[in-house]
C-alpha cells in the first residue's frame, strides 16, 4: 500500500484489520467477471461512458496557441468524475454484505455520486458534510436528500472537508464489519488510494484511445485539478509511461500563495501524515494540519494522494496552482466562449491550460480533464460576480 515512502496505513491495529479485509475483498472482487461486467454495464448505460473529448476551437483561437481539448467528465451521470469510483465502491459494499456506506463530501459531488450509487445498489448511505459546505453547495445537498441519503452536518473544526472526513471516520470505526467507508478521493489508508485510482483509471484509458484515434499522436500536455487527487490520477495513470506527455496537476492558490488562504499542498506542504496515510500536507512545524481555503470546496483539502506525492518526487508530474481570480476568469471564459459551465474545481485546470496554451506553440496540444460541471456553483458565482 505504498507509493515510494508515501501512503501506508497509519491507523490503530483494529482498523488495520478492517482495512485489510476491504483490500482482500476488493482484490478478489475486481478479478471476477461478474463484477467487471456489472461495472462496465453501468459505466456504459448508467454513467454514459465513454465521456467525449471535445476540441475547444473557440477557446483555442482566443488563446492563440496550443490546441485545447476537453475530456468531458462533466457529462457523466451526477455531473462529475466521482461516479466512476462511487459505483465501484457501492458494488464492493454489496459484494461484502455491508449494511451501510459512509462517506464525506465537500463540494457535494462525491456525496451525490455516493447517494446515487447506493440508491442503485439498494444500500443505506450516510454522508458527512461541513455546515459551511452544506450552505455553499446547496443544490447537491438537496439532491442527496432526494436520493435517500442521510446527511450528517459536521460542526467541528473549520466545518469543511477535513472535518467531514474526521466525522465520517469516527462513525465508521463504530462498526467496521458492517459499514463501508467510501472515501471521496484517492487518499486515506491503503487500500483507498489504490482502489479509487483503479476505478478512476477509466478516464485515462478512454482518453489515450480517443486522442490517438483523433490526432494520431499523444497530447503534448495533460492538465487536471488536484484536491485529494482522484480525477487527476485517473487521467494521468495511463500516460505515465509516455515520457513525451507532460502531466500537470493544478492546485488552488486561493487568495494567493503568499497568504494563508490557499490549499496548494504540493507547492507549500511538507512531508507528514493525514487521515491514516503519509503524504505532503499543509501543516505547522508541530505537524498540526493548517486551515486551508479555496473558492472551490472540492479542492480545499490539506493533504494530497500518496501516488501524487511519489510522482512529484520522481519529477513525472508537475504541480502548479491557480488563484481564485484565475479560476473565476476561466469559469466565465469557458462558459461564454464554449458554452460549457465548469465546476469551480475543474476551472482551476482550465485556468492553467489557458495560460499554458499561450506559451506552447500552435503545433502543440493540451488535454484538460474537466472533472465536473458547474451547476452546483452557478448561484455562488452569480452572487460573487454580481451577474
Ligand atoms: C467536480 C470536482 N472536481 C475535482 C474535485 C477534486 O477532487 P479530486 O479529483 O479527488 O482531486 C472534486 C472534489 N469533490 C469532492 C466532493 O464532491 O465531495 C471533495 O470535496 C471531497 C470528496 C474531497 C470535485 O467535486
Amino acid at each position: 500500500g505504498y507509493f515510494g515512502e508515501y501512503g501506508g496505513q497509519i491507523i490503530p491495529p483494529e482498523l488495520k484489520v478492517a482495512m485489510d479485509k476491504i483490500s482482500d475483498a476488493y482484490e478478489t472482487v475486481r478479478q471476477t467477471r461478474a463484477f467487471q461486467d456489472e461495472l462496465q454495464e453501468l459505466y456504459t448505460h448508467y454513467v454514459g461512458r465513454p465521456s467525449p473529448i471535445y476540441f475547444a476551437k473557440k477557446l483555442t483561437e482566443r488563446q492563440g496557441g496550443a490546441r485545447i481539448f476537453i475530456k468531458r467528465e462533466d457529462l457523466n451521470h451526477t455531473g462529475a468524475h466521482k461516479i466512476n469510483h462511487c459505483l465501484g465502491q457501492a458494488l464492493l459494499a454489496k459484494f461484502m454484505g455491508k449494511t451501510k456506506v459512509i462517506a464525506e463530501t465537500g463540494a457535494g459531488q462525491h456525496g451525490v455520486a455516493m447517494a446515487t450509487a447506493c440508491a442503485l445498489v439498494g444500500l443505506p448511505c450516510e454522508i458527512h458534510m461541513g455546515v459551511i459546505d452544506i450552505e455553499k453547495e446547496h443544490p447537491n445537498v438537496t439532491k442527496m436528500k432526494i436520493l435517500g441519503a442521510t446527511l450528517i452536518p459536521v460542526t467541528r473544526g473549520t466545518q469543511t472537508l477535513k472535518d467531514a472526513v474526521d466525522s465520517a471516520f469516527d462513525e465508521y470505526v463504530k462498526d467496521p464489519d458492517n459499514f463501508l467507508y467510501a472515501i471521496g478521493s484517492a487518499v486515506g489508508p491503503h487500500p483507498f488510494p489504490k482502489m479509487v485510482r483503479d476505478f478512476q483509471m477509466i478516464i485515462g484509458k478512454e482518453s489515450r484511445e480517443q486522442f490517438l484515434a483523433r490526432e494520431k499522436k499523444l497530447p503534448d500536455m495533460i492538465v487536471a485539478c488536484v484536491g485529494g487527487g482522484s480525477n487527476s490520477i485517473g487521467m494521468f495513470t495511463e500516460f505515465l509511461p509516455d515520457e513525451s506527455v507532460r502531466l500537470v496537476g493544478v492546485e488552488p492558490a486561493g487568495k494567493g500563495l503568499d497568504t494563508p488562504d490557499n490549499a496548494a499542498t504540493m507547492t507549500l506542504g511538507t512531508k507528514g501524515t493525514l487521515h491514516g496515510y503519509k503524504c505532503y500536507a499543509l501543516q505547522d512545524k508541530d505537524g498540526n494540519t493548517l486551515p486551508v481555503y479555496s473558492i472551490a470546496s472540492g479542492l480545499d483539502y490539506p493533504g494530497v494522494g500518496p501516488q501524487h506525492c511519489y510522482l512529484k518526487d520522481m519529477g513525472r508530474v508537475q504541480y502548479e496552482s491557480a488563484t481564485d481570480q484565475e479560476c473565476l476568469d476561466a469559469f466565465i471564459t469557458l462558459s461564454r466562449v464554449e458554452g460549457i459551465i465548469p465546476a469551480l474545481e475543474s476551472a482551476h485546470a482550465v485556468a492553467y491550460a489557458m495560460r499554458a496554451a499561450k506559451e506552447l506553440g500552435k503545433d502543440k496540444t493540451i488535454l484538460v480533464n474537466l472533472s465536473g460541471r458547474g451547476d452546483k456553483d452557478a448561484d455562488f458565482v452569480a452572487d460573487y460576480l454580481n451577474l
